[in-house]
């Protein structure tokens, strides 16, 4: 077997690979069934994109462990269409904490959006967490032509970003175009669709006094609406499909914050905050603690991303709110 498990650079390359492609497989899905059957729709990109995932990372990453949305017993009975195969199931939770290495993905995050003709709010999250940190990741957009995602910085030996959010590891980030934004759609429709890789460094807030904060379209956080009257600066809340595209929004400068409490899971947010902290963005728990995967329930119910210098604007804030701030 090579030694894949000291290559960072495949590592990253891997998962934007494998995001990507998923990306690409889920346009193709949406082609194929149009969007007259919602529920259909939806299960068929669900399991379409994790048998995809699962079969490419136990062929490319054979020794690593994996968590995946769709491989979890509750969702065993699930059937794609044409298929009558249970998905592939997840490495057995007693390897998987003590595995080294554990890939932490969700096929397609933001499913219901995928399931609306003409969003383009939904995601393919792919992560690796190696015990302490989240080593590499990537957040696919196929809908946008986009996927972002972490890299080795550029030059190799570039001192690693410092600050209260903090690059990890001399890890950096990048957006990169796929060439996959759907046929006919024009620029404005992709929004800030990139037409060449660049480095992604999180963005201050474009307007002084002012912060945009996304929210979920179906289950905003109803004491953001309390936030918005403690914190000494004015509150837009932005509703977005999926996590994992609320968080690319923050890393691309379309908001300023991205603020989530009630309930999550591990493969919500995994791909995206590895994206966000090699990016320098504060990602974190509502309490200011760290992101912490791979435990044995990967219920993470509540998240901040944001520049830095926002942070404690934000935590405070949410602090003097702690009493209603729904946490499990
Ligand atoms: N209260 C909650 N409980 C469980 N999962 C939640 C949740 N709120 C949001 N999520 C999950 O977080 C992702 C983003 O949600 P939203 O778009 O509402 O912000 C969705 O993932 P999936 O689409 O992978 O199911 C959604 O299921
Ligand atoms: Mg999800």
């Amino acid at each position: 077997m090579t030694d894949l498990g000291t290559d960072r650079t495949a590592d990253h390359e891997l998962a934007a690979e494998l995001a990507t492609e998923a990306g690409r497989l889920l346009l193709g899905v949406r082609d194929e069934l149009g969007f007259d059957d919602a529920r259909t729709l939806k299960d068929t990109g669900d399991l379409r994109a994790h048998e995809y995932l699962m079969a490419a990372l136990a062929e490319r990453r054979p020794g690593d462990a994996v968590l995946s949305e769709e491989g979890r017993a509750s969702v065993a009975g699930k059937r794609s269409a044409g298929s009558s195969a249970a998905p592939t199931a997840n490495t057995a939770a007693g390897d998987r904490l003590a595995a080294p290495r554990v890939w932490i993905i969700d096929p397609l995050d933001g499913t219901r959006e995928f399931s609306e003709e003409g969003r383009l709010d939904w995601a393919v999250h792919v992560a690796l967490w190696t015990g302490d940190r989240l080593a590499a990741g990537a957040v696919a957009l196929p809908a946008r032509g986009i996927t972002l995602t972490t890299t080795t910085p550029h030059p190799p030996n570039a001192p690693a970003h410092t600050g209260e959010g903090g690059r990890t590891g001399g890890v950096a980030a990048a957006v990169v175009p796929t060439g996959l934004a759907a046929s006919g759609w024009t620029a404005e429709t992709v929004g800030t669709a990139c037409a060449e890789a660049r480095e992604l460094a999180v963005p201050e807030p474009a307007e002084p006094g002012r912060l945009r904060i996304a929210v979920s379209r179906t289950r905003p956080p109803a004491f953001l609406e309390d936030l918005a009257k403690r914190v000494p600066v004015e509150l837009d809340l932005v509703p977005i499909g999926s996590a994992g595209a609320k968080i690319s929004a923050v890393l691309l400068g379309e908001v300023d914050g991205y603020v989530h409490a009630g309930g999550q899971y591990e493969w919500d947010s995994a791909a995206p905050a590895a994206v966000a902290l090699a990016a320098g963005a504060t990602a974190s728990r509502l309490d200011g603690s760290p992101l912490v995967y791979n435990r044995a329930d990967p219920w993470l119910p509540d998240i901040l991303v944001c520049h830095p210098g926002s942070t404690s604007t934000l935590l405070t804030g949410i602090r003097d709110l702690s009493d209603i701030v729904p946490n499990s």
